[in-house]
């Protein structure tokens, strides 16, 4: 119950600095205009029951013009505030807005590594803070909304205190079992939502595979629509069972609430017009206490709903305080040391990881050099931790044990962003952006993306140029059917839907825009590439990479024959390492996995018997791959 307490005035603190910081000064008009709509109906009561005692007694009749104008002004300011209320309340919640936005998705790019969006707890926490933000601004205005009703509230208790203390106390009483119910309630309301998360997640992955492009072929071809659909239905009854308990709970107890306010309001009014015959009473006292009960108790209701919607909110808010302040999944130093430029090499010293402790160990003590300015291959059959070396050279991961040096100084020293700036490269699962031709390679060193010169040399690189140079609109043409641009509004067929291959070319691009760096990674950048091409951009790379440090993935091992060491990831551990012919001649893994390659390169004509294994080896070299080496 502390923590709870300590975390619901963390999130009231955050939400107050939040609102002040963004717009304080519509916060100090709001607050007046609050004012004003608290006070005008109390004012509004009292006029009108001395209008009356006025009427039924013996005032004059400049008394009564002054009440009567006193009423009309009452009424201009009643009649003008609330739309003043509302234009500031919708200035200050996009302010804040504006604020909780920038500051969520700040939060979760300064995660250095890749953990959190694996945990799906955090994912579910996430998808509830983006909720919390949205209530930011409902925070800040709610909590004006209550001193303005408790204005209003104890405007009219005193009144009806004035007129019979008993009453004012029974109309207190009754509001105290609906602030304690509705507490409840909305406390209850924030752990469903943190209950049936993961469902809603769920329901959401199962409505976007319904309706975007990616899954629509093999939803289509599997005929799998109505299998994801009963899926989505599960989650979504899943979903709407908890809220239906929760629904029937708030239907019970506002319906007593509801109850408890009739009667005494009803009780009230008895005594009210009961005390007027007896001439306790003046007529003007009843319509003041007529309209005070029931403003009392409607503010009370406000008030109260207003407390329970505020503690709603502030416990969605509290997700979003906890992912804004939430510590970086990776240690990150306070005294950082300098990365300066490769100048030796790169060294995994005994390097063990696992995904986490649940997780089988993929990295079992790997030991390896990159050397500075040599072209590195790694290879090895699927799963055998390629990617996962890249994401730890990357810092994306720490090694569970061991260490990754940079010329000596291990990278959990420096900073990742300073690592991650003299690192390009193209990851396996690498984007497809739903950007101009321009911004997709551009994005590979934002500063730069406005200069078209370096765009194209880099896209030429990667034989891309033309084609995008073609396109309708040139670069800058959405590679997307999905958006259409500002001068494309009349004309959305301008977007254009890229090849897998040409998708992975403008990657590569994107690679080569980031140019300057100390290391380059190519996690199978080839791998949808038809052979015309492959060769073509693998000799491209092979200039390319002259004198740079680059670490390249691939499992077409006629890629990366040339490459100035081989190296074989198997079983967690580095099994073999070194030139192509080396390898070769220990007629180890790689040898097997070449030679198996080269055979079904092999072109056998009718009557022809598949080679024996040395022949193949042979032709290997005389025949299969020339067209590679030489392209
Ligand atoms: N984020 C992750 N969480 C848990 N396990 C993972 C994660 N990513 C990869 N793995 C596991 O780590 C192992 C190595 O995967 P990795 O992608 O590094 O292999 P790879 O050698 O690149 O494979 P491929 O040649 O198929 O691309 C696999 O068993 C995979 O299931």
């Amino acid at each position: 119950m502390a923590v709870d307490g300590v975390r619901l005035a963390a999130s009231v603190r955050e939400a107050a600095a939040t609102g002040w910081s963004s717009a304080a000064v519509p916060m100090i008009e709001y607050a007046f205009t609050l004012l004003g709509m608290a006070t005008t109906p109390v004012a509004v009561a009292w006029l009108t029951k001395l209008v009356i005692d006025g009427l039924t007694g013996a005032a004059s009749l400049s008394e009564l013009l002054g009440l009567a104008a006193g009423l009309a002004g009452t009424g201009v300011v009643a009649a003008t505030l609330p739309h003043a209320s509302r234009y500031l309340g919708s200035q200050i919640g996009r302010a804040i807005a504006a604020t909780t936005t920038d500051r969520l998705f700040a939060a979760t790019a300064r995660f250095p590594g890749l953990r959190p969006f694996e945990d799906p707890r955090f994912l579910d926490r996430l998808r509830l803070a983006q909720e919390g933000m949205s209530r930011a601004d409902g925070i800040v205005t709610e909590a004006f909304g209550l001193v303005r009703s408790a204005v209003t509230v104890i405007g009219f208790v005193g009144s009806v205190l004035v007129l019979s203390p008993a009453m004012t106390l029974i109309v207190l009483c009754a509001a105290v079992p609906a602030l304690i119910a509705q507490l409840k309630l909305s406390r209850r309301r924030t752990t469903l939502m943190w209950e049936i998360g993961p469902a809603e997640r769920r329901q959401l992955f199962y409505s976007t595979l319904l309706s975007t492009i990616e899954a629509a072929k093999e939803i289509r071809l599997f005929n799998l629509g109505g299998f994801l659909r009963g899926r989505l239905m599960a989650e979504l009854s899943t979903a709407q069972a908890g809220k239906r308990r929760m629904d029937r709970k708030e239907l019970s107890a506002e319906g007593a609430l509801a109850l408890l306010s009739a009667v005494v309001t009803g009780g009230g009014l008895v005594w009210a017009i009961a005390a007027a015959r007896t001439g306790t009473l003046t007529v003007g006292d009843v319509s003041m206490f007529t309209v005070a009960v029931v403003a009392v108790q409607g503010g009370l209701d406000t008030l109260v709903n207003g407390i329970a919607i505020t503690d709603h909110n502030l416990r969605l808010f509290g997700h979003y305080v906890a992912v804004v302040r939430a510590e970086p999944d990776l240690v990150v130093p306070t005294a950082p040391a300098p990365l300066p430029p490769l100048r030796r090499g790169i060294e995994l010293r005994d390097v063990w990881f696992r995904y986490s402790d649940d997780h089988p160990w993929i990295l079992r003590g790997v030991d390896l050099f990159i050397p500075y300015g040599a072209a590195v291959a790694l290879v090895g059959l699927n799963g055998a931790g390629k990617s996962t070396l890249v994401k730890l050279l990357c810092r994306f991961y720490d090694p569970s044990r061991g260490a990754i040096l940079w010329d000596g100084a291990d990278l959990r020293d420096v900073r990742p962003e300073a690592l991650r700036e003299r690192i390009s490269g193209v990851f396996q699962d690498h984007m497809a952006y739903d950007f101009s031709a321009r911004d997709n390679v551009g994005v590979g060193d934002v500063g730069a993306r406005d200069d078209l010169n370096r765009i194209r040399a880099a896209a030429r690189k990667a034989g891309v140029d033309e084609l995008l140079a073609a396109l309708p609109r040139g670069y800058d043409t959405l590679l997307t059917r999905m958006f259409t641009s500002e001068e494309d509004r009349e004309d959305s067929s301008t977007g254009v839907v890229l090849s897998g291959g040409q998708w992975q070319r403008t990657a590569l691009s994107r690679a080569f825009f980031r140019d300057g760096r100390d290391l380059m990674i190519l996690d199978e950048p080839s791998s949808g590439l038809d052979p015309e091409a492959e060769a073509d951009v693998h000799a491209r790379m092979r200039q390319y990479r002259t004198g740079q440090t680059s670490l390249l993935i691939s499992h077409r091992l006629n890629t990366v024959r040339d490459a100035d060491l081989i190296v074989v990831l198997k079983d967690g551990v580095v099994a073999e390492r070194g030139s192509h012919d080396e390898l070769m001649a220990v007629d180890g893994t790689y040898a097997r996995l070449f030679r198996l390659q080269a055979r079904g390169y092999h072109e056998v004509a009718p009557g022809d018997t598949a080679p024996s294994e040395p022949e193949a080896r042979k032709e290997v070299k005389t025949e299969c791959w020339t067209s590679s080496s030489t392209g």
